[in-house]
């Protein structure tokens, strides 16, 4: 009865409009309570903060940034109703390490992640927590720090950067033509990271750059794979429930990639069943299935799910993110040509090193080598700083926690670590983190690391990035090779931005041309010239610039001294060569090879020729001939290679002394 009259209470009483304005009242006010008491974004009635992400899909990244700056470093999300979406996103470092070490247990990847990777990892290292992830942990640490594996990786990596990347980069340099360079570096960090893990090279960068089948599962697979993280829930479950559209492909493209892993594993079972050990393979699969044989010689096989799922994950973990990283350095290298400058700088002095047999025209680098590459390595993690290859990572809270700043977090939710933002938060990097400046990880000339919770680019804590050390290896190698040779130019007009996805892939690609670089053309014309300098006792000091002398020290008419060192190194890549009393031009030189030093300090930056040329010619007219030195000065700066001769005791005397190969330093450097 009392129902009847309210209904009919309700119609005769409210019209359509009064309810639609009611909701609308309703809307605004939630809206304005909304942005009154939320720090971050706008979380809209209903439909979470999903509008606002939408609206700025096109700078996704940036926007966050301005909104976790405007918030003070941590901001809740919200979901759309129903989805069961929420949590908070922070930049805050001493939350990062609360979450990823302090009270690690309570933030594993959960089973947000879990569900949505495992089709296509199942339980690999990338994807599971507890025991299991740290049974694989284990293993990839101690597999991956073995002598053994490190030696086969360097070797893989040199071979597929000297026999494959250089003759394809050679084919497309002298096409003339632009191509993508972030394409070219994901086929070869595909090939490389295969040939680590599975001891197979699926031959992507081969000259024809052909469709691998394999990898292009795989591509397809972990890109069908990450749409699941823009869909909800009650989208692609369905999906694949019924086979249909995207999830129907992603079965596909996972089958393949599980076939050819299960194919690789049973092929390698068979091969050690046969002859009872994998002595010629060095990669993880192999070494895994070693290991199965314990010290009581027993066998405990892996299943052949578990070493499939394990190299699944770390194909995954090291496939996109080095070349990425590589694509965002190249460009980089290319916006700010001083750094590339003081790249090469640093790479002609390793090379002219005594010890290195220059005679070599194919030039590669050594793991020592690429490990004194001190700026190159700045420059690389400056590089990462500001793109990192996972510009956004995700945890699940297992139980109510409350973070350092006193956020609170309630069991189930989400915590998103924006490392993207990180780099361009004064208060974490400075006032000018917007800067690319390698500077910034060098002290006194030695590499400094940053905390692991303020640069989470390789993540932090328990889990931090098994394969980092490979990594740096081979982004040192590519990058070295490729800028000792070629200068990368970068098509005018081509965009560079960033792909909304869980890797920072540049969403145009890299389009460039190659030129062969100065340095290289050097190298060609000097292996010409070193054939007939050899006679001559020639020393090849620089790729641009070769200053030669002999080593005889005379008194009179005697040799004194066979083995006398005439070529002075002042400063880095700068070298001057003595004529004159040995003793003289040795103390001038030492003299203002300290003074130059101390220079470099003082300005942070590395010495000039020409302040080389201002400190010796003003110290010799000081002493008017009283000091012996006829001095040729020469080297390369950041200005480019420079060639002086000086002599401020006696103009004549001085360059007879020196006038053979005065002639030969003149001929050298117009021939260059
Ligand atoms: C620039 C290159 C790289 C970057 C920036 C990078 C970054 C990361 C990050 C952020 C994680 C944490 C991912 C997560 O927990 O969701 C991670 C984990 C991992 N990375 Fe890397 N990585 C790089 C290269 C590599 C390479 C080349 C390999 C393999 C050779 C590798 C192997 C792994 C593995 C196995 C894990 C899982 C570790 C664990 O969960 O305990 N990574 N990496």
């Amino acid at each position: 009865m009392l129902v009847f009259s309210v209904s009919e209470w309700v119609s005769s009483h409210l019209t359509l409009w009064d309810v639609a304005i009611a909701l609308l009242g309703l809307f605004i006010f939630s809206c304005i309570h909304e942005s009154l008491a939320n720090k971050g974004p706008m979380l809209w009635p209903v439909l979470g903060v999903i509008p606002s992400v939408f609206l700025h899909m096109n700078d996704i990244y940036d926007w966050a940034t301005r909104a976790l700056i405007n918030a003070g470093g941590t901001f809740p999300y919200r979901g759309m109703w129903m989805g069961g979406s929420y949590g908070i996103i922070t930049v805050d470092p001493s939350n990062i390490e609360y979450m990823l070490k302090t009270n690690f247990k309570n933030f594993p990847k959960g089973k947000y992640y879990r569900e949505r990777f495992c089709d296509l990892l199942g339980g690999g290292i990338f994807n599971s927590d507890d025991e299991s992830w740290k049974e694989q942990r284990q293993l990839a640490k101690l597999e991956m720090h073995s002598s053994r594996f490190i030696e086969h990786s360097i070797q893989s990596m040199q071979d597929i950067v000297h026999q494959k990347l250089m003759n394809l980069l050679e084919k497309l340099a002298n096409s003339g033509h632009c191509f993508d360079l972030q394409e070219v570096f994901l086929r070869l960090t595909f090939d490389n990271i295969c040939t680590a893990a599975l001891g197979i090279d699926p031959g992507c960068l081969a000259l024809d750059l052909p469709e691998v089948p394999f990898a292009k599962a795989f591509e397809d697979a972990t890109e069908l794979t990450l749409l699941r993280f823009l869909m909800p829930p009650f989208v692609w479950k369905p999906l694949k429930f019924f086979r249909l559209g995207n999830e129907k492909r992603l079965k596909e493209a996972t089958e393949v990639v599980h076939d050819f892993a299960d194919k690789t594993v049973r092929d390698r079972r068979k091969k050690l069943d046969n002859l009872g050990n994998l002595n010629d393979h060095s990669d993880l699969l192999s070494r895994l299935m070693e290991k199965e044989i314990d010290k009581q010689g027993k066998n405990r096989q892996y299943p052949g799910k578990f070493l499939r799922d394990f190299c699944v994950s770390f194909i995954l973990a090291g496939r996109d993110t080095t070349s990425v990283a590589l694509a965002w350095f190249f460009w980089l290298v290319h916006k700010n040509p001083e750094v590339e400058s003081k790249i090469l700088g640093e790479i002609y002095e390793i090379l002219s090193h005594p010890e290195r047999r220059t005679e070599d025209d194919d030039i590669v680098f050594t793991i020592e080598e690429l490990k004194k590459m001190v700026y190159l390595e700045a420059a690389l993690s400056e590089s990462l700083r500001l793109h990192p290859s996972v510009p956004i990572e995700m945890k699940q809270v297992l139980e109510d926690d409350v973070f350092p700043d006193g956020t609170r977090v309630k069991k189930g939710a989400r915590v998103l670590h924006c490392i993207f933002s990180m780099a361009r938060i004064d208060s974490i990097w400075g006032k000018d983190c917007l800067e690319f400046k390698p500077e910034r990880w060098i002290k006194d000339g030695k590499f400094v690391s940053a905390n692991q919770f303020k640069y989470a680019v390789f993540n932090a804590g328990p889990r931090l990035c098994v394969g980092k050390k490979f990594a740096y290896t081979q982004m040192k190698m590519v990058a070295a090779s490729v800028l000792l040779r070629y200068s990368v130019k970068v098509v005018e007009g081509h965009s560079v931005v960033p792909k909304v996805t869980t890797t920072l892939y540049m969403k145009n690609g890299l389009m460039v041309t190659l030129k062969p670089s100065q340095s290289s053309k050097l190298q060609c014309q000097a292996s010409h010239l070193r054939l007939l300098l050899y006679l001559f006792n020639i020393h090849f000091l620089f790729q641009f610039l070769c200053v030669h002398s002999h080593t005889r020290a005379t008194a009179e008419c005697i040799v004194c001294d066979k083995n006398c060192v005439k070529i002075h190194s002042i400063a880095p890549s700068i070298y001057c060569c003595g004529a004159g009393t040995a003793t003289d031009t040795e103390a001038v030189t030492d003299m203002i090879s300290s003074q130059l030093q101390l220079h470099r300090c003082h300005t942070g930056r590395e010495s000039r020729i020409v302040t080389a040329l201002t400190l010796l010619k003003s110290h010799l007219f000081h002493y008017r001939g009283y000091i012996q030195a006829a001095l040729v000065l020469g080297g390369v700066d950041v200005t480019g290679p420079h060639l002086h001769t000086m002599n401020l005791s006696s103009w004549i005397y001085g360059y007879s002394a020196i006038c053979n190969y005065g002639f030969w330093f003149t001929s050298c450097y117009d021939c260059f």
